[in-house]
């Protein structure tokens, strides 16, 4: 770990966009790869038949490609959110149908493209609520929606339905400036769909749950909200589909969308969206889709038949598939070996110094927090008989036990994130109850989790801001990430703070445990943040890191921020606490000082092996 000068860590130094996605080997060259093979397929098609290279011919790829175009955008979010969904060929088969009865019954363009849209919406909303509520793979889920769709498209007919308004026949066949409508409404679609994907919120917010969609939760994103409107976006991209296909084909049999999910998702992942999830850039994307095009067009140019354009893309999905892998192991083993130039500055308010004196306790201060009588217990199982004890404004109170002895539940009953069955709380004096960790944030009470809620997929930046994000508005209208504001706010914090960075558009993912952690506590130390309950924060780090650590927190609780701190490690216990809250077989045993204890009294005060007066 490198320390950085203060000049380069100064809130008004410009930043370049930051973008979330991809930044490791693998990736990057596995799209550098893909350009290469999509020349390639140029060029052997070229060789094979000349005519092959010719400008019309790459209008009428793009023509083809249109409907790939505008339903890429809606899988490639749902893959970079961790989801996926393989329905959408016989959802395009269900809707074209449908739609093409609609045109044929009403002779409205209108009403057809309504249905179009509205109905895949509708579907896609069943999809991602179906996936969401029945928690098991989105595979498998998806797929018995692709077996459901398809017959169901035969039920409704099982002939091609022709006969549409010239209207429909003139948006799928119409042109502006000599540009057929198919493909300006693709190009729109794709221009919005990356937009959102690079720089919204929401498209933050997409990647972060493909990280990591409990750190994402915990950050406070509406990850179910999200995923459910991903999947229902994503079906009306595929409503759209159909009616385009519908006024450009002319007819609509129930065989439209065979293979079709085949073509969109390798495009996809070809493209350099992770099938893993967190990662995906739309340039890469676009690529994908020309590749999928040239050589679906060049292997019908060459005079093959249809289905080696089938072993040609699933070849072609197995390769991207495997690059992923790669991709996943070279970062793997490259983990760690990166500095992201973050250290802890020394403060110079210190109330203990390096030296490790010992600074004056706070326990007689004002009361922040208090938790009386809180019980828990699960079926038979007794959790926590009896939690009480109280917090004052910028003391540490540690919080002590063996395995079993119910500390976990008493900070997930202080954090919201369980309920007790008896006991009160109070924060500044006002009774509080949380029926979730987000009113617990709300209240302004924090808790960092010992897997620390981390996007490792996000850059320190994002992380910091994550659930919070400054928004402004682009041309005065559309609200747009302020990435510029979210860098000069976390890095005004982390100066707070005395971390200073190098560079704060590195992946977390790169970062040592101890910097994650500092991330971590920093990040949760909003302005109105009153009590921060820390589960373990120095477990699996090293001396130098520790050390960090307890400087950060120290440094916390000097700004007036009452801590809650939970660890195993007895040199943190010396060096922080004001106070020590000792809990055995779910009952606070000892709430006092530690002056004049030994690590072998606190171990035997736990144990219930030695009576400590
Ligand atoms: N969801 C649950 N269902 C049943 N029993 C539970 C549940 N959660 C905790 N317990 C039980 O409650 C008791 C206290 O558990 P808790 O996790 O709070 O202890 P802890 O002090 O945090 O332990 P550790 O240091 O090992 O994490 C244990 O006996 C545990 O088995």
């Amino acid at each position: 770990m490198t320390s950085s000068s203060p000049a380069a860590a100064r809130p008004d130094t410009p930043l370049p966009m930051l973008l979330p996605g991809p930044s490791s080997p693998g990736e990057a060259s596995s799209r550098f790869g893909l350009a290469l093979v999509a020349l390639g397929l140029v060029v052997l098609f070229s060789v094979l038949n000349p005519a092959f290279l010719n400008v019309d011919n790459f209008v009428t790829i793009g023509v083809n490609s249109t409907s790939i175009v505008i339903a890429v955008i809606g899988t490639s979010a749902l893959l970079i959110a961790g989801y996926v969904d393989l329905s959408i060929g016989s959802m395009l088969a269900l809707i074209g149908i449908v739609v093409a009865k609609v045109a044929v019954a009403t002779q409205s363009v209108e009403l057809a493209v309504l249905t179009g849209i509205g109905m895949g919406a509708a579907l896609g909303l069943l999809n991602g609520f179906l996936v969401r509520r029945l928690s098991i793979s989105p595979l498998i889920v998806t797929l018995a929606m692709l077996a459901l769709y398809g017959g169901l498209a035969y039920v409704v007919s099982s002939t091609a339905v022709y006969g549409f308004p010239q209207a429909l026949l003139d948006l799928g066949r119409g042109r502006l400036f000599g540009i057929q409508y198919t493909v300006l409404i693709a190009l729109a679609v794709f221009i919005a769909g990356s937009f959102v994907l690079t720089c919204t919120r929401t498209g933050l917010r997409i990647y972060a749950i493909g990280g990591d969609a409990r750190a994402a939760e915990l950050c406070g994103v509406p990850v179910g909200r999200t995923v459910v409107g991903l999947y229902a976006a994503n079906g009306a991209l595929i409503g759209l589909v159909a009616v385009l296909l519908a006024g450009r084909l002319g007819s609509i049999p129930p065989t439209i969308g065979v293979r079709f999910e085949l073509d969109v998702l390798t495009a996809a992942i070809l493209g350099g969206v992770a099938f893993s999830g967190g990662a995906g850039r739309p340039i890469g994307i676009a690529v994908g889709v020309a590749t999928i095009g040239i050589l679906n067009a060049g292997l019908i140019f060459v005079g093959l038949q249809s289905w080696w354009q089938n072993v040609a893309v699933g070849a072609m999905l197995l390769l991207a598939l495997l690059a992923d892998q790669i991709a996943i192991g070279l970062r793997n083993r490259g983990k760690g070996s990166k500095t992201a130039g973050m250290a802890v500055a020394a403060p110079t308010n210190r109330r203990q110094q390096a030296d490790g004196r010992q600074r004056p306790t706070s326990t007689g201060s004002e009361t922040v927090f208090e938790i009386s009588g809180a019980y828990k217990a699960y079926g038979p199982v007794v959790a926590l008989e009896e939690g009480s004890f109280r917090v004052g404004k910028g003391e540490i109170v540690c919080l002590l036990g063996d395995n079993g002895a119910g500390k976990s539940t008493l900070v997930k009953i202080i954090s919201g994130a369980i309920q007790p069955d008896q006991g009160s709380m109070t924060l500044e004096g006002h009774a509080v109850r949380f029926s979730s960790p987000r009113d617990a944030r709300a209240a302004g009470l924090e808790t960092v989790y010992q897997d620390l809620a981390l996007c490792p997929n996000l850059s320190i930046v994002h992380n910091m801001m994550l659930g919070r994000e400054p928004t402004r508005r682009w041309l005065g209208l559309i609200p747009v990430r302020d990435d510029r504001r979210a860098a000069q706010e976390s890095r005004r914090r982390l100066l707070d703070l005395g971390v200073t960075l190098r560079d704060d558009n590195v992946l977390v993912r790169s970062l040592s445990g101890g910097q994650r952690q500092s991330i971590a506590i920093a990040r949760s130390l909003g302005e109105h943040v009153k009590l921060i309950c820390l589960d373990e924060p120095t477990a699996a780090l090293g001396v130098k890191q520790t050390a960090q650590v307890v400087d950060l927190v120290r440094s916390i609780a000097e700004a007036g921020t009452g801590i809650i701190l939970v660890t195993h490690d007895m040199a943190t216990v010396r060096a922080l606490a004001d106070r020590i809250v000792v809990l055995r077989l779910g009952r606070v045993v000892y709430d006092g000082g530690v002056a004049g204890m030994s690590t072998d009294d606190l171990w035997a005060l736990m144990a219930g092996t030695e009576s400590v007066g």
